[in-house]
């Protein structure tokens, strides 16, 4: 095994209970394995459409399937995803722009991670809404922003820029040409890249980037929950 460091990239919508797995999941593995963990947030719209693709819960089967798929993979995962449901609903372009916007504004520290996973909590464990820019500031205050920052970054996603890197970078992840959904895992190490769609292809991608696949709790392998 090499010892240059490996680069994970995640490209993730809050929107998708997936990507949460994933997001936890690399959080956890990356003070374990030699990797550089990077954040992309994306628009899952834009990928599953600009891809061809269809919602996968426009499809009633699927949508079973997911719903008890998701129900397992919270209490294996160890994240608290609460009842999920697919209802239709407004989608998350302003959540995502305004997670762009802390990215760009933010780019030393934790809250790019924090204000996400108050997101994600909102929408998969609380069933609160993300669209609203109401909602966006009572996660960024959940997450450690203070009022007057969240007010900033609300007026920073709205703008051009934000826009246009949140677009870059759904379209960067769509530019590997067989990206059709989230969470997509790209993994460079030397000079190689392979890419991943789904929280169910680490062991698979451990084998990839030479690292050791220790389940969910990779701090504590054998405990289960
Ligand atoms: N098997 C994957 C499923 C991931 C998944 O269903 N992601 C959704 C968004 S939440 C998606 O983009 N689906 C596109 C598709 O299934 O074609 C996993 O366990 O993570």
């Amino acid at each position: 095994m090499s010892s240059s460091r490996k680069v994970v990239e995640l490209f993730y919508d809050v929107t998708s209970p997936y990507s949460w797995l994933a997001f936890e999941v690399l959080c956890r593995y990356r003070n374990v394995w030699n990797i550089n963990l990077k954040f992309k947030p994306a628009f899952l719209g834009g990928v599953i459409y600009g891809s061809g693709n269809h919602p996968p819960a426009l499809n009633p089967k699927k949508l079973l399937y997911m719903v008890s798929d998701l129900t397992l993979l919270s209490e294996y995962f160890g994240v608290p995803i609460f009842q999920p449901s697919y209802r239709p609903e407004k989608g998350s372009l302003n959540a995502m722009r305004f997670v762009t916007a802390v990215s760009e504004r933010e780019k030393q520290g934790d809250m790019l991670e924090r204000v996400s996973r108050e997101l994600w909590k909102r929408k998969w464990r609380s069933h609160k809404d993300i669209t609203q820019p109401t909602s966006l500031t009572e996660a960024g205050i959940k997450a450690g922003l203070p009022s007057n920052e969240v007010k900033e970054i609300l007026t920073l996603s709205a703008s051009q820029p934000i826009k246009d890197k949140l677009k870059s970078v759904t379209q960067e992840a769509l530019e590997y040409k067989c990206c059709f959904g989230l969470p997509f895992i790209v993994c460079h190490v030397n000079g190689k890249s392979e890419v991943f769609f789904g929280s169910d292809r680490f062991e698979v991608m451990a084998y990839f980037i030479g690292e050791k696949w220790m389940g969910p709790y990779p701090y504590n392998p054998i405990a289960q929950k």
